[in-house]
C-alpha cells in the first residue's frame, strides 16, 4: 500500500472518535469529530427509536457525557433512515408497572431538561419522521435541519392524549403561540414545507450528511463566543420555560402519572396500540 494511502486512511480514522457513555449500551452512539470537536449523538433503538426507559436513561447519560468531554456542540440524529424518533414507547404507558412508570417519567423529565438546557450548542439533523416526543427532542435543540418526505409534530389530541406542560413548552419555545395552539388542538403533523413555513424547522437538507454539515455550520456560528457566557445566556433565556419542572418535578410527575393511570387514557391507548400493530402487519 502506498504511504499516501495509509496516511489518508489514518486521517479518516482520526476524524471521528467514538466515545462510550459508560453503560455499554448501543441505544445511543456518540462520535466526536476530532477536527471540529462537535459530537454527533445518534439514536439507535430499532425499529423506530421509540423512547423507553432504557433509551431515555442512555440519552441523558450521553448528553451529559458530551458536556463533560468538552465537545463544542451536539448534533442529534438517528441511525434509522426513515424515523428520527416515533416518540414515547407506548408500551411503557400501557398497563404499566407503577415503579417502572415512575422511573420512566422521571427519566423523560430529566432527559428533556438536560437537552433543553445543554451548555453546548445543539442541533437536530432530522433524518426521518419526528413524532410527538420525537418532535420534542428536535425542538429542545437550538436548530433543526430536516430531510424531505417526512412528518414532524405532536398529534396527541387525535388519539385522546393531553400533553404535559413541558411538551407544550417545547412547542411554544419554537412556534408563535397561535400556531402552536392550533397545531396542538388539531393534532397536526407538519410536512417539510409546512414545517419550514412556520419555522418549526430552520433548513431543509438533501441527505443525512448534508443535514449534519448544516447543523455543524450552525454550531460553528458560535465559534467566537465565550462558552460560559453563551451557556449562561441560554439558561437565562430558557429559565421561564423550565421553571415548573425545576421547581416541582415531583408534582409534575404525580400529575402525569394520575392522568396515565386513568381508565380513559388506558382504554384510548389500547385502541391506538392495536391500530398501530395491525397497520404494521398490512
Ligand atoms: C394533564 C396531562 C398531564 C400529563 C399527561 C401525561 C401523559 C401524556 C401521555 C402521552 C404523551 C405522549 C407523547 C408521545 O410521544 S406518545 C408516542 C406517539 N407516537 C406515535 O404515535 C408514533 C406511532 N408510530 C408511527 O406513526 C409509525 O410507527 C412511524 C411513522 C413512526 C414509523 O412507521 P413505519 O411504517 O416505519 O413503522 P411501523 O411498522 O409503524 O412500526 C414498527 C414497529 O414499531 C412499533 N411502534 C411504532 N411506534 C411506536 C411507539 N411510539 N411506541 C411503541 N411501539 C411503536 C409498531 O407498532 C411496530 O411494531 P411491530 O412490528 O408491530 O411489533
Amino acid at each position: 500500500m502506498l504511504r499516501s494511502q495509509t496516511k489518508l486512511m489514518d486521517l479518516g480514522r482520526r476524524l471521528c472518535r467514538s466515545i462510550g457513555n459508560n453503560n455499554g449500551s448501543n441505544l445511543t452512539m456518540v462520535e466526536v469529530d476530532d477536527k471540529t470537536g462537535i459530537a454527533t449523538l445518534t439514536l439507535n433503538k430499532p425499529p423506530v427509536n421509540s423512547c423507553n426507559l432504557e433509551l431515555l436513561l442512555d440519552l441523558n447519560e450521553s448528553i451529559k457525557q458530551i458536556e463533560r468531554n468538552g465537545s463544542r456542540g451536539l448534533i442529534l440524529t438517528s441511525s434509522n433512515d426513515k424515523v428520527f424518533s416515533s416518540g414515547l414507547d407506548l408500551n411503557e404507558l400501557h398497563q404499566p408497572n407503577q415503579d417502572r412508570l415512575i422511573a420512566f417519567w422521571r427519566a423523560l423529565q430529566d432527559m428533556w431538561l438536560s437537552l433543553f438546557l445543554s451548555r453546548v450548542p445543539t442541533a437536530a439533523a432530522i433524518n426521518g419522521h419526528a413524532i410527538a416526543v420525537g418532535c420534542v427532542l428536535a425542538t429542545a435543540c437550538e436548530y433543526r435541519v430536516m430531510l424531505p418526505g417526512f412528518s414532524i409534530g405532536i398529534h396527541a389530541t387525535k388519539f385522546g392524549y393531553v400533553v404535559p406542560p413541558f411538551i407544550l413548552i417545547s412547542y411554544l419555545s419554537v412556534l408563535p403561540r397561535y400556531i402552536a395552539e392550533r397545531a396542538l388542538l388539531q393534532g397536526k403533523l407538519f410536512s417539510i414545507d409546512e414545517a419550514l413555513h412556520v419555522n418549526l424547522i430552520d433548513e431543509v437538507a438533501d441527505g443525512k450528511s448534508d443535514a449534519i454539515i448544516k447543523c455543524a455550520k450552525f454550531i460553528g456560528s458560535f465559534a467566537k463566543t465565550q462558552p460560559d457566557a453563551r451557556a449562561l445566556t441560554k439558561r437565562q433565556t430558557r429559565a421561564q420555560d423550565v421553571q415548573l419542572l425545576i421547581k416541582d418535578p415531583e408534582g409534575q410527575l404525580r400529575e402525569s402519572l394520575e392522568y396515565i393511570n386513568t381508565p380513559f387514557f388506558q382504554q384510548g391507548l389500547e385502541v391506538y396500540l392495536a391500530k398501530l400493530k395491525s397497520k404494521s402487519k398490512e
